[in-house]
């Protein structure tokens, strides 16, 4: 096993540290999970420019770092990831965004490259689109789902933290979607209601 690998698959209870690019976000010491657009099926409004991207090359839309922890209350897990720039139709590049399958378990974020916005939304209705910019730090709340949007054109790129067991909820989104769709208008972003959200859960 390489030494990468041993360090991948450690159980991180003995203090440990790692590295992540400040421009790059990529790590010298682990290795990524990268998402084509390919795994994003049904996510993007406009579903032609989706199958014409997908057919022509199907590219990296993000990549990020999953670090193996124990999977309890008392650890966090951390890493980084990268939304590369580029759109889908007018819709920016941005990850599939989840809930956390413990809702009540928060998550922070800090921007080290790149710009965008984290979109947010929680079940009760509320939503929040907060700026990423170099420098500045997110939170979101227990119960709000996340997603990262790339609006600029060089990658995004964030440190993320979050409570070990808080585990992935995507089921809920990929049948649903998000309130929000954040889309290019004459070369600016803009906000909009997404008209395939549905309002059953
Ligand atoms: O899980 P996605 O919505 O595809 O986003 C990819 C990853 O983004 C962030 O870095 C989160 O902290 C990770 O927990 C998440 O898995
Ligand atoms: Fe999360």
């Amino acid at each position: 096993m390489s030494q990468a690998n041993e360090k991948a698959n450690r159980i991180a209870t003995l203090p440990f540290s790692a590295h992540f690019d400040l421009a790059s976000g990529l790590s010298n010491d682990y290795s990524s999970t990268k998402r084509p657009l390919s795994k994003m099926l049904g996510m993007y409004s406009d579903a032609e420019a989706f199958q014409v991207l997908v057919e022509a090359g199907d590219p990296d839309v993000y990549e990020f770092y999953e670090l193996t922890m124990p999977d309890s209350a008392n650890e966090l897990l951390f890493g980084t990831s990268i939304v590369y720039p580029g759109r889908v139709g007018r819709e920016y590049y941005m990850t599939k965004g989840h809930f956390h399958t413990i809702l009540d378990t928060p998550e922070v974020y800090y921007c080290l490259n790149g710009q965008g916005y984290m979109l947010m939304e929680n079940p009760e209705g509320d939503w929040k689109a907060e700026r990423f910019l170099p420098g500045q730090a997110v939170y979101v709340p227990p119960r709000y789902a996340h997603r990262s949007i790339n609006t600029g054109d060089v990658p995004l790129v964030t440190f993320f933290v979050y409570r070990a067991d808080s585990g992935h909820d995507y089921g809920t989104l990929e049948t649903k979607g998000f309130r929000k769709l954040i889309v290019d208008r004459n070369g600016q972003p803009e906000i909009v209601d997404n008209p395939k959200w549905s309002g059953e859960r």
